[in-house]
């Protein structure tokens, strides 16, 4: 079993596999899957049109209301849910994922480095996208670690094998706790 009734929220930096990997880890599960920007691109239309038609702080607000409904709508549940880059900056969605199983894929610059290059749509990339990556990680790192139930290294893998690694981890975890609770 994997931990019971709660989200499971991926977290970490732009290109980690936050969408690649939950969407793996839930076909794995057979439970849902939700990627927090398709929801918001299907309501609102493009990330980079949203950013330049109204602005970064509306993006977050936008954000923050997509994160909020859809951990409500799986509450109780298990299900997987991938959030973006930058959510977790905004405090009430700090204070919501509090109530999820939170997983911080960890990498470092060398494996996102190509996909990064080949970066589209992600606006804050803009301009030189590996040096703007470094500066939003390292002000970031801090959060996604405090946030974090379990960390994913990510450095090595395929996307199946690391949805497979975090299934055992999940379930690792799910024991772990339930004998704590005991
Ligand atoms: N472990 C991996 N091995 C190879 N390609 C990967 C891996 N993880 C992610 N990718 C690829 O990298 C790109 C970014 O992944 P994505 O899941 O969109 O990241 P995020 O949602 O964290 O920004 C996608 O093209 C994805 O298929
Ligand atoms: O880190 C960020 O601030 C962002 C990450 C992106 O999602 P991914 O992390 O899935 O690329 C997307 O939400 C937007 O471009 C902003
Ligand atoms: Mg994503």
């Amino acid at each position: 079993m994997v931990p019971g009734n709660r989200p499971i929220v991926l977290i970490g930096p732009m290109a980690v596999g936050k969408s690649a990997i939950g969407h793996e880890l839930a076909k794995r599960l057979g439970v849902p899957f939700v990627d927090t920007d398709v929801q918001i691109v299907d309501a609102h239309g493009s990330i980079a049109s949203i950013f330049a038609g109204r602005g970064e702080h509306s993006f977050r607000e936008i954000e923050a209301r997509t994160v909020a409904a859809a951990v409500e709508r799986a509450a109780d549940t298990v299900s997987v849910i991938s959030l973006g880059g930058g959510a977790v900056l905004d405090s009430g969605t700090q204070q919501i994922l509090a109530g999820c199983t939170v997983v911080y894929l960890e990498c470092d610059e060398a494996t996102v480095a190509s996909r990064i290059a080949r970066n589209s749509g992600r606006p804050l990339l803009a301009g030189d996208a590996m040096a703007r990556w470094a500066t939003l990680f390292a002000t970031r790192k801090p959060v996604y670690e405090r946030l974090a139930d379990l960390v994913l290294d990510v450095r090595h893998g395929s996307i199946s094998e690391l949805g497979h690694r975090l299934e055992v981890a999940l379930r690792e975890y799910a024991n772990a706790k339930q004998e704590v609770e005991k």
